[in-house]
């Protein structure tokens, strides 16, 4: 987690890549402030010219010249300044999207979906407005006042402590309210992530919300995170509000003061109308850039909220790497594929849910795991992928504790099939390119016949291009799964991990899948939680797994005699629906 709050300084990582075109804009800043200060000076010779009767062609003609210089430096800076703003976030996006992708599995199981959206989302275009508006601002608008400073205290020092006195109080307000936005613009951004995140639920179990009736209350729940981001936003406005016109108050209230006491000072010859004239205009160059750094500073408060939540999702430690560049499958053929060696297992945070579990793959075997719902089996799958670190013992693989693994090597080993949306939104072969990136139509082709789905491509005329929906919807789970072991198997690799579905499949379904498993296995190591008898009773070896423990472990005719639950299991057909 990021370490109290984070100020200014934690911009510089974002901005350091920019310090080119940045040190542009500063130096066209400087100079648009250069042409601006300039303007009253000349503004007081034609005045005076003009009163003396002199000839004012040469400062109005410098004046304009001025004016449109100005106008072409201050383009230019926006640009230039637009476009690293944009450069900003694009940077920050790609680097939280990579981050997010790279973080330890346990991290996305309690976290809100919706919420790192709109991390990604609206947060970082939020650091937008720190560079445009926030940053450069508050540095030419210090430039500006301090040459304002400096003529106005040349031309009456006296009128100037009377403005400055006028514009300081009511500036003082202004900035007191201001330091509270950036409290309220991190409510505001959390609001607006949980907001996306009821969203994500509701569209993510649309049909479970149809069905149980439940979309007015959804929708309500949705309408909550709204109406939450609606009072935060509302407060924000609130507050927004009194820095505005309070800054334009005191603004406003300091011309007058000046105008008034300038007019005094003009009629007791203290001081000639050109002086004067130059004076308000000064005044106004004073003014406006402090109105600007207010609106600035708001801003600033706001993006640093947003900066907030960005650098603390980039604080969370990626995925460990493997602890050596060592690569499996050196070890001769008599290396069991995986070992289990006295694994014990607790999710981060909850109680142990595997105890002391012990078994061996043998290389080209199929394995079944089974065991009531609950019992740890999915947990076994995810520790050979090392999506979790063990509590206690070694999973080893290829011989291998896979803890020494570099990551990549040890995932190459390994097919996975999850139980649950085991297909991506997109299309067929954007789902089997996924693991097989550089594969050929013909070899797509070739690996759906495998699993019996060959008929999907020729179903349209798009054939592979056909999409198969949010999570595969437009499929049956039976095709959803095999067209996951299709996947699987293009990437080649030597151990195949399937978490089987749960749900009941038609006949011919069953017998699809069933001819897909069996596919699998062949050349291959398999290790199949198993939801359904025609798995179980193919396999080699049958692992009985009650409560994190394994109670059993044997072929399916032996078991039925050895294991109470196994036969209890195998009776009521493995099904777990
Ligand atoms: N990501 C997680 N974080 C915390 N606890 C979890 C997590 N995933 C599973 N559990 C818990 O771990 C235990 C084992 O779950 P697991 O999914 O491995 O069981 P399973 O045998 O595969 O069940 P099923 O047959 O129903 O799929 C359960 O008590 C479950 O509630």
């Amino acid at each position: 987690m990021v370490d109290g709050r984070v100020g200014l300084r934690a911009l510089t990582p974002y901005l350091n890549r920019y310090r080119g075109t940045l040190t542009v804009v500063a130096v066209l800043s400087l100079a648009a402030a250069g042409a601006a200060l300039l303007q009253p000076l000349l503004v007081r010779r034609v005045l005076d010219g003009v009163t003396a009767s002199r000839p004012i062609a040469g400062p109005v003609s410098v004046l304009v010249s001025l004016l449109l210089i100005g106008a072409a430096l201050r383009g230019f800076r926006d640009y230039l300044l637009q476009r690293t703003a944009e450069g900003v976030v694009l940077t920050t996006r790609r680097r939280l999207a990579r981050h997010l992708l790279m973080l330890p599995i346990a991290e996305y199981d309690h976290r809100r979906t919706g919420d790192l959206l709109s991390r990604v989302g609206a947060d970082t275009t939020l650091l937008r407005a720190v560079v445009t508006s926030g940053l450069f601002e508050i540095v030419t608008g210090v430039v500006m006042v301090g040459g304002a400073l400096i003529a106005m205290a040349v031309l009456d020092p006296l009128l100037l402590a009377v403005a400055v006195a006028a514009l300081a109080v009511g500036l003082s307000v202004a900035m007191l309210a201001s330091r509270r936005v950036r409290g309220l613009s991190e409510q505001a951004q959390a609001r607006l992530g949980e907001m996306t995140s009821a969203v994500e639920r509701a569209i993510s179990a649309a049909r479970t919300i149809r069905a149980g009736r439940a979309e007015e209350r959804e929708a309500a729940t949705v309408a909550e995170g709204a109406e939450q981001a609606y009072a935060a936003g509302v407060r924000l406005a609130k507050l927004e509000a009194t820095v505005g016109p309070a800054a334009d108050t005191a603004i406003q209230g300091a011309f007058l003061v000046v105008l008034g006491v300038g007019g005094a000072r003009v009629a007791s010859g203290a001081i000639g109308v050109g002086d004067l004239v130059a004076f308000i205009l000064f005044l106004f160059f004073l003014a406006m850039p402090l109105g600007q750094a207010l609106h600035a500073y708001t801003q600033l408060q706001t993006g640093l909220g947003a900066l907030q939540r960005i650098e603390e999702m980039l604080a969370l430690p990626a995925e460990k790497a493997g602890d050596s560049t060592r690569t499996p499958e050196a070890s001769g053929t008599t290396t069991p594929a995986v070992t289990f060696d006295g694994v014990s297992f607790a999710y981060p945070g909850e109680g142990l849910v595997l105890h002391d579990v012990s078994f061996e793959v043998p290389r080209g075997s199929r394995i079944a795991l089974v065991g009531p719902s609950g019992a740890g089996k999915s947990t076994i799958l995810a520790l050979i992928e090392r999506f979790y670190d063990v509590t206690g013992g070694t999973v080893r693989v290829g011989g291998h504790d896979v803890r020494d693994l570099p990551r990549d090597a040890l995932r190459a080993q390994l097919g996975y099939v999850e139980q649950e949306a085991p297909v991506l939104a997109g299309t067929l072969r954007d789902n089997l390119l996924l693991t097989a990136p550089h594969a050929t139509d013909a070899e797509l082709i070739a690996a759906l016949e495998e699993v019996n789905l060959g008929g999907l491509a020729e179903r349209s005329p798009e054939g592979l291009g056909v999409q198969v929906g949010e999570g595969g919807v437009l499929l049956s789970g039976g095709e959803r799964q095999r067209l996951a072991i299709a996947r699987a198997l293009l990437t080649g690799a030597p151990i195949l991990l399937l978490d089987e579905p749960t749900s009941n499949l038609d006949a011919r379904n069953e017998a699809a899948l069933r001819a897909a498993i069996a596919t699998a296995a062949e050349r291959r190591t398999l290790i199949v939680v198993a939801h359904r008898l025609s798995t179980v009773v193919d396999s080699d070896r049958i692992v009985v797994v009650e409560d994190g423990r394994v109670v059993a472990a044997g072929p399916h005719h032996e078991l039925l005699d050895a294991s109470p639950l196994y036969r209890e299991l195998a009776t009521h057909q493995l099904l777990v629906s």
